[in-house]
């Protein structure tokens, strides 16, 4: 027997979604306590689920597809038309490869070295400042960090434009989508600088080390061995880019981590273990991508609910990471649950996508955003620094979430 879809009454329910961020699917969960609803949002119905099952459902890809889920204007400003997030099957597989070769350990070693290099010098100038905005100074040194490990030659003069471009594109639908206009034009303008040295790369004016992830992607062959397209190629590029400035929020969330539990800071100071669980809570905990976006690749009944054919489906990220039957006292903050995880357990803690690493669309960069964490705490609890009266609080309607203030810290200097 096929069950209806618990459903809100309304044609559609976009403001609502506008105005509830992360929070917008849950409540609706709640209030049918159930974890799969239907939904309308953009004019579209949307089938909405969460928690574990739903997770492995929906990266089920003989069940799901990605091509055409995205809304347009989303596609374009955030991940670009036809990057990886929008391919299936074997057209997937490999572009997924090529990028998992970009990111793998032998550049995550030589990513290490440049992002510590980067540190000592961004702390060198914080010890000379009264006050530094946390945020605003992780996005350009994130920003150097990144296209230095890429291989992309970034001028001085043009730090502050590249990096506030990064943190448009970040934020192009922060506010209730008022953000768009100049998220648009700044990922216009991070399209022609990479196309622009992408083709420097293939006119051999630019000569990018071989294994740098500039040089895999510019020569990079699609299946029928053609040459990405340069704006596509440019895209891969800049989806490597964008999401690795985005850690910040997560660097700035361990922060405010370790100042709302006092408790928290002296394990971390002396145990690798808990460390890892910490970056762990820190990704559960906090809010990063609300949601994620697949279409139904033919009709099909799970668990008495129909999937028709097109469907969109959503899945919860922010509710599953806060559902209170995966997870005890969901919304305390607490590192030690994690000892409990089966680290194979590839549907429980979900800020990335879930699910299989190299067939499906788990995110590639899993790996360098805990590396980048790491290397972020480890900076950061060399410092000693004065916090003032600030507004630390983040708000679950606006995506993506950060501290009101950025975090702001005075008198900064190195522990005795
Ligand atoms: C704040 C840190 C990050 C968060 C919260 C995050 C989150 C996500 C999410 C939710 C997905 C989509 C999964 C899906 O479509 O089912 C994804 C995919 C992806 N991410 Fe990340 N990500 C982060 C950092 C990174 C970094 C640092 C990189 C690269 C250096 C990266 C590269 C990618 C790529 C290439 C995909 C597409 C994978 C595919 O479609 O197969 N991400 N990420």
């Amino acid at each position: 027997m096929v069950k209806p879809l618990p459903k809100e009454e309304g044609l559609d329910h976009t403001i609502a979604w506008m105005n509830e961020g992360y929070l917008f699917l849950s409540n609706r969960m709640n209030q049918f306590n159930s974890d799969i609803i239907e939904t309308k949002i953009l004019g579209k119905k949307c089938i909405a689920m969460r928690g574990p099952e739903a997770a492995e459902l929906f990266y089920d890809s003989s069940r799901f597809i990605r091509y055409g889920a995205l809304p347009k204007k989303a596609a374009s400003v955030i991940i670009g038309k036809n990057s990886v997030f929008h391919l299936d099957d074997g057209q997937h597989h490999k572009r997924k490869q090529m990028l998992l070769n970009v990111l793998n350990d032998e550049q995550q070693i030589q990513l290490e070295q440049i992002s510590k290099n980067q540190w000592e010098i961004a702390i060198e100038q914080w010890k000379q400042k009264d006050e530094i905005v946390l945020l605003d100074e992780l996005e350009q040194l994130f920003t150097i960090t990144v296209c230095n490990w890429i291989g992309i030659p970034l001028y001085a003069k043009n730090v502050s434009l590249r990096t506030k471009d990064i943190r448009s594109m970040l934020t192009a639908f922060t506010n209730k989508g008022t953000n768009y206009f100049q998220g648009n034009q700044a990922k216009k303008r991070a399209l022609k600088w990479i196309s622009y040295i992408i083709r420097q790369v293939r006119t051999g004016r630019i000569h990018p080390k071989e294994k740098s992830p500039l040089y895999q992607i510019a020569w990079y062959e699609d299946s029928n061995g053609k040459l990405l397209s340069i704006p596509n190629a440019a895209e891969e590029v800049i989806n490597i880019i964008r999401p690795f400035v985005a850690i910040t929020r997560y660097a700035c969330f361990s922060q405010l981590a370790i100042l709302e539990n006092k408790q928290v800071k002296h394990r971390l100071h002396k145990d690798s273990q808990y460390v890892d669980w910490f970056i762990q809570e820190v990704k559960r905990f906090y809010p990063a991508v609300p949601f994620v976006v697949a279409k139904a690749r033919e009709s099909f009944i799970w668990k008495d609910i129909y999937f028709p054919k097109n469907r969109l489906v959503l899945l919860d990220l922010y509710g599953s990471n806060h559902h209170q039957d995966t997870w005890e006292e969901p919304e305390k903050f607490v590192p030690e649950r994690f000892q409990f995880l089966d680290k194979k357990d590839r549907y429980k803690l979900i800020p990335q996508g879930a699910g299989d690493l190299e067939f499906g669309h788990r995110c590639a960069g899993e790996g360098i955003t805990t590396q980048m964490m790491r290397i972020s705490l480890e900076y950061l609890l060399r410092l000693d620094y004065d916090v003032p009266d600030q507004d630390l609080n983040y708000k679950l309607n606006q995506v993506p979430a950060q501290p009101s203030s950025k975090i702001r810290l005075q008198n900064i200097r190195i522990k005795e």
